[in-house]
Protein backbone atom coordinates (compact mmCIF):
# COMPACT_ATOMS: atom_id res chain seq x y z
CA UNK A 1 0.00 0.00 0.00
CA UNK A 2 1.13 3.33 -0.76
CA UNK A 3 2.61 5.79 2.01
CA UNK A 4 -0.30 8.27 1.06
CA UNK A 5 -3.17 6.09 1.55
CA UNK A 6 -1.42 4.28 4.72
CA UNK A 7 -0.86 7.63 6.19
CA UNK A 8 -4.63 9.14 5.43
CA UNK A 9 -6.19 5.97 7.21
CA UNK A 10 -4.01 6.59 9.84
CA UNK A 11 -5.61 9.25 10.37
CA UNK A 12 -9.07 8.43 9.80
CA UNK A 13 -8.81 5.74 12.42
CA UNK A 14 -7.61 8.67 14.96
CA UNK A 15 -10.12 11.34 14.08
CA UNK A 16 -7.33 13.76 12.44
CA UNK A 17 -6.90 15.35 9.86
CA UNK A 18 -3.71 15.73 7.62
CA UNK A 19 -0.94 18.63 7.97
CA UNK A 20 0.64 19.01 4.14
CA UNK A 21 3.74 21.94 4.83
CA UNK A 22 5.34 22.92 1.77
CA UNK A 23 8.91 23.94 1.15
CA UNK A 24 11.04 24.84 -1.79
CA UNK A 25 13.90 22.05 -2.23
CA UNK A 26 17.10 23.76 -1.59
CA UNK A 27 15.69 27.32 -0.30
CA UNK A 28 17.90 28.66 1.33
CA UNK A 29 20.61 26.15 0.34
CA UNK A 30 20.56 22.92 -0.60
CA UNK A 31 22.32 21.64 2.66
CA UNK A 32 19.29 22.77 4.99
CA UNK A 33 16.18 20.83 2.92
CA UNK A 34 16.79 17.50 4.72
CA UNK A 35 17.16 18.54 8.44
CA UNK A 36 14.07 21.03 7.43
CA UNK A 37 11.81 17.92 6.65
CA UNK A 38 12.95 15.77 9.35
CA UNK A 39 12.27 19.01 11.93
CA UNK A 40 8.62 19.31 10.04
CA UNK A 41 7.67 15.57 10.65
CA UNK A 42 9.24 16.19 14.41
CA UNK A 43 6.53 19.03 15.41
CA UNK A 44 3.27 17.68 13.52
CA UNK A 45 3.96 17.53 9.37
CA UNK A 46 1.76 14.08 8.71
CA UNK A 47 3.56 14.80 4.72
CA UNK A 48 5.31 16.62 2.96
CA UNK A 49 5.32 18.63 -0.31
CA UNK A 50 8.50 19.29 -1.59
CA UNK A 51 8.92 21.78 -4.52
CA UNK A 52 11.11 21.59 -7.40
CA UNK A 53 12.91 24.75 -7.92
CA UNK A 54 11.71 26.07 -11.20
CA UNK A 55 12.83 29.44 -13.31
CA UNK A 56 9.72 30.42 -14.52
CA UNK A 57 7.40 29.41 -11.29
CA UNK A 58 3.95 30.28 -13.26
CA UNK A 59 1.57 29.41 -10.56
CA UNK A 60 3.44 30.78 -7.78
CA UNK A 61 3.42 34.13 -6.04
CA UNK A 62 6.23 36.26 -5.19
CA UNK A 63 6.94 34.30 -1.87
CA UNK A 64 7.55 31.06 -3.49
CA UNK A 65 8.76 32.40 -6.64
CA UNK A 66 11.30 34.12 -4.23
CA UNK A 67 12.39 30.77 -3.07
CA UNK A 68 12.82 28.87 -6.11
CA UNK A 69 15.49 31.52 -7.27
CA UNK A 70 17.38 31.40 -3.64
CA UNK A 71 17.56 27.75 -4.47
CA UNK A 72 18.75 28.32 -8.53
CA UNK A 73 21.50 29.94 -7.16
CA UNK A 74 22.67 26.80 -5.41
CA UNK A 75 21.61 25.00 -9.03
CA UNK A 76 19.11 22.60 -7.23
CA UNK A 77 17.36 21.29 -10.01
CA UNK A 78 15.65 17.79 -10.16
CA UNK A 79 18.51 15.70 -9.94
CA UNK A 80 19.25 17.17 -6.92
CA UNK A 81 16.10 17.14 -5.08
CA UNK A 82 15.89 13.31 -5.68
CA UNK A 83 19.18 13.21 -3.99
CA UNK A 84 17.51 15.63 -1.43
CA UNK A 85 14.66 12.87 -1.07
CA UNK A 86 16.72 9.93 -0.99
CA UNK A 87 18.76 11.32 2.06
CA UNK A 88 15.67 12.34 3.50
CA UNK A 89 14.37 8.23 3.75
CA UNK A 90 17.19 7.18 5.48
CA UNK A 91 16.21 8.24 8.27
CA UNK A 92 12.36 8.45 7.76
CA UNK A 93 10.62 5.18 5.82
CA UNK A 94 6.86 6.68 6.93
CA UNK A 95 6.39 10.52 5.61
CA UNK A 96 4.89 10.81 2.13
CA UNK A 97 6.92 13.10 -0.08
CA UNK A 98 5.06 14.94 -2.81
CA UNK A 99 6.99 16.48 -5.20
CA UNK A 100 5.57 19.47 -6.48
CA UNK A 101 7.01 21.22 -9.77
CA UNK A 102 6.76 21.99 -13.24
CA UNK A 103 6.56 20.11 -16.59
CA UNK A 104 9.52 21.42 -18.11
CA UNK A 105 12.47 19.52 -15.85
CA UNK A 106 10.61 16.19 -15.77
CA UNK A 107 10.48 16.94 -19.94
CA UNK A 108 14.11 17.50 -19.39
CA UNK A 109 14.67 14.46 -17.27
CA UNK A 110 12.25 11.94 -19.55
CA UNK A 111 8.75 10.80 -18.01
CA UNK A 112 10.56 7.57 -17.71
CA UNK A 113 13.69 7.88 -16.11
CA UNK A 114 12.05 10.66 -13.49
CA UNK A 115 9.34 8.10 -12.91
CA UNK A 116 12.30 5.77 -11.87
CA UNK A 117 14.23 8.03 -10.14
CA UNK A 118 11.47 9.36 -8.31
CA UNK A 119 10.55 5.85 -7.35
CA UNK A 120 14.16 4.63 -6.08
CA UNK A 121 14.35 8.00 -4.06
CA UNK A 122 11.41 7.29 -2.17
CA UNK A 123 8.89 10.06 -3.91
CA UNK A 124 5.50 8.83 -2.86
CA UNK A 125 3.07 11.37 -5.16
CA UNK A 126 4.08 13.61 -7.70
CA UNK A 127 2.15 17.37 -8.61
CA UNK A 128 2.63 18.66 -12.04
CA UNK A 129 1.16 21.79 -12.23
CA UNK A 130 1.39 22.57 -15.79
CA UNK A 131 0.15 19.20 -16.93
CA UNK A 132 -3.23 19.56 -18.00
CA UNK A 133 -4.57 15.89 -16.86
CA UNK A 134 -6.40 15.61 -19.79
CA UNK A 135 -2.82 15.24 -21.50
CA UNK A 136 -0.58 13.41 -19.33
CA UNK A 137 -2.10 9.79 -19.21
CA UNK A 138 1.19 8.00 -20.38
CA UNK A 139 2.64 9.91 -17.62
CA UNK A 140 0.20 9.40 -14.80
CA UNK A 141 0.73 5.71 -16.44
CA UNK A 142 3.91 5.30 -15.69
CA UNK A 143 3.97 6.63 -11.85
CA UNK A 144 1.46 4.07 -11.23
CA UNK A 145 3.08 1.69 -12.41
CA UNK A 146 5.26 2.59 -10.17
CA UNK A 147 3.46 2.98 -6.99
CA UNK A 148 3.33 6.98 -7.32
CA UNK A 149 0.49 8.64 -6.75
CA UNK A 150 -0.25 11.28 -8.99
CA UNK A 151 -1.76 14.11 -7.48
CA UNK A 152 -4.24 17.06 -9.45
CA UNK A 153 -5.23 19.87 -8.60
CA UNK A 154 -9.07 20.88 -9.13
CA UNK A 155 -10.26 24.78 -8.78
CA UNK A 156 -13.03 26.59 -8.25
CA UNK A 157 -13.70 27.15 -11.84
CA UNK A 158 -13.34 23.18 -12.63
CA UNK A 159 -16.47 21.82 -13.69
CA UNK A 160 -18.48 18.83 -12.36
CA UNK A 161 -17.83 16.76 -15.71
CA UNK A 162 -14.27 17.73 -15.61
CA UNK A 163 -13.92 17.22 -11.60
CA UNK A 164 -15.10 13.20 -12.87
CA UNK A 165 -12.43 12.65 -16.07
CA UNK A 166 -9.73 14.66 -13.46
CA UNK A 167 -10.63 12.35 -10.47
CA UNK A 168 -10.55 8.97 -12.74
CA UNK A 169 -6.65 9.66 -13.33
CA UNK A 170 -5.97 10.62 -9.78
CA UNK A 171 -5.08 8.75 -6.68
CA UNK A 172 -4.06 9.30 -3.32
CA UNK A 173 -5.80 12.32 -2.86
CA UNK A 174 -7.12 15.15 -4.94
CA UNK A 175 -6.27 19.05 -3.99
CA UNK A 176 -8.70 21.84 -4.05
CA UNK A 177 -7.36 24.82 -4.89
CA UNK A 178 -9.29 27.16 -3.05
CA UNK A 179 -8.73 30.32 -4.75
CA UNK A 180 -8.03 31.23 -8.30
CA UNK A 181 -4.69 33.16 -8.55
CA UNK A 182 -1.71 32.34 -7.84
CA UNK A 183 0.10 30.52 -4.43
CA UNK A 184 0.02 33.25 -1.46
CA UNK A 185 -2.95 34.65 -2.04
CA UNK A 186 -5.08 35.98 0.39
CA UNK A 187 -8.80 36.20 1.78
CA UNK A 188 -9.99 32.73 0.99
CA UNK A 189 -14.33 31.90 1.41
CA UNK A 190 -14.31 29.17 4.01
CA UNK A 191 -18.40 28.54 2.64
CA UNK A 192 -16.97 28.23 -0.83
CA UNK A 193 -14.35 26.05 -0.22
CA UNK A 194 -16.95 23.46 1.59
CA UNK A 195 -19.68 23.94 -0.96
CA UNK A 196 -16.97 22.79 -3.03
CA UNK A 197 -15.39 20.40 -1.30
CA UNK A 198 -18.83 19.01 -0.83
CA UNK A 199 -19.17 18.66 -4.72
CA UNK A 200 -15.87 16.86 -5.20
CA UNK A 201 -17.05 13.79 -2.57
CA UNK A 202 -20.03 13.45 -4.58
CA UNK A 203 -17.93 12.42 -7.58
CA UNK A 204 -14.96 10.69 -5.60
CA UNK A 205 -13.87 8.77 -2.65
CA UNK A 206 -10.04 9.49 -2.45
CA UNK A 207 -9.09 12.39 0.21
CA UNK A 208 -9.44 15.94 -0.21
CA UNK A 209 -6.83 18.12 0.51
CA UNK A 210 -7.58 22.02 0.64
CA UNK A 211 -4.35 24.35 0.10
CA UNK A 212 -3.96 28.22 -0.95
CA UNK A 213 -4.62 30.71 1.56
CA UNK A 214 -3.75 29.30 4.85
CA UNK A 215 -1.14 31.73 5.84
CA UNK A 216 -2.89 31.59 10.15
CA UNK A 217 -3.94 29.43 12.54
CA UNK A 218 -7.82 29.83 12.14
CA UNK A 219 -7.90 29.28 8.98
CA UNK A 220 -6.23 26.36 9.42
CA UNK A 221 -8.52 24.80 11.31
CA UNK A 222 -11.44 25.98 9.42
CA UNK A 223 -9.81 24.28 6.54
CA UNK A 224 -9.14 20.84 8.39
CA UNK A 225 -13.15 21.02 9.26
CA UNK A 226 -14.16 20.91 5.64
CA UNK A 227 -10.71 18.78 3.88
CA UNK A 228 -8.96 15.52 4.86
CA UNK A 229 -5.52 17.83 4.69
CA UNK A 230 -4.41 20.89 4.76
CA UNK A 231 -1.68 22.30 2.76
CA UNK A 232 0.47 25.39 4.12
CA UNK A 233 2.87 27.16 1.70
CA UNK A 234 3.49 30.48 1.42
CA UNK A 235 3.26 30.94 5.11
CA UNK A 236 6.01 28.21 5.46
CA UNK A 237 8.27 29.18 3.21
CA UNK A 238 7.82 33.04 4.57
CA UNK A 239 9.24 31.63 8.20
CA UNK A 240 12.21 30.04 6.02
CA UNK A 241 13.07 34.15 4.18
CA UNK A 242 13.06 35.59 7.67
CA UNK A 243 15.16 32.92 9.45
CA UNK A 244 18.42 33.02 9.53
CA UNK A 245 20.97 29.95 9.76
CA UNK A 246 20.67 30.45 13.58
CA UNK A 247 17.11 30.29 14.22
CA UNK A 248 16.08 28.75 11.29
CA UNK A 249 14.91 25.13 12.07
CA UNK A 250 13.57 26.34 14.98
CA UNK A 251 11.20 28.91 13.45
CA UNK A 252 9.94 26.14 11.20
CA UNK A 253 9.49 23.96 13.95
CA UNK A 254 8.13 26.29 15.86
CA UNK A 255 5.14 27.25 13.16
CA UNK A 256 4.83 23.84 12.39
CA UNK A 257 4.12 23.20 15.86
CA UNK A 258 1.16 26.05 15.82
CA UNK A 259 -0.33 24.93 12.69
CA UNK A 260 -0.42 21.29 14.36
CA UNK A 261 -2.49 22.81 16.85
CA UNK A 262 -4.91 24.31 14.99
CA UNK A 263 -5.67 21.36 12.59
CA UNK A 264 -5.99 19.16 15.55
CA UNK A 265 -8.89 21.60 16.89
CA UNK A 266 -10.87 21.02 13.51
O1 LIG B 1 1.13 29.18 -0.75
P1 LIG B 1 -0.22 28.82 -0.28
O2 LIG B 1 -1.23 29.89 -0.56
O3 LIG B 1 -0.20 28.35 1.15
O4 LIG B 1 -0.73 27.57 -1.16
C1 LIG B 1 -0.11 26.22 -1.09
C2 LIG B 1 0.89 26.06 -2.12
O5 LIG B 1 1.91 27.01 -1.92
C3 LIG B 1 1.57 24.75 -2.49
O6 LIG B 1 0.70 23.69 -2.48
C4 LIG B 1 2.12 24.99 -3.88
C5 LIG B 1 3.29 25.59 -4.15
N1 LIG B 1 3.41 25.82 -5.51
C6 LIG B 1 2.25 25.42 -6.09
C7 LIG B 1 1.86 25.52 -7.44
C8 LIG B 1 0.60 25.07 -7.77
C9 LIG B 1 -0.25 24.51 -6.80
C10 LIG B 1 0.16 24.42 -5.47
C11 LIG B 1 1.40 24.89 -5.10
Amino acid sequence: MSRIKTTFDHLKQQGKKALIPYITAGDPHPDQTVKLLHAMVANGADMIELGVPFSDPMADGPVIQRASERALVHHVGLSRVLEIVREFRQQDNVTPIILMGYANPVEAMGQEKFSDRAKAAGVDGVLTVDYPPEECKEFTALLQARGIDPIFLLSPTTEPARVEVIVNQASGFVYYVSLKGVTGAKNLDIEEVAQKVAEIRTLTDLPVGVGFGVRDAATATAVAAIGDAVVVGSRMVQAVEQSNDQNLVDNVAALMKELRIAVDAA
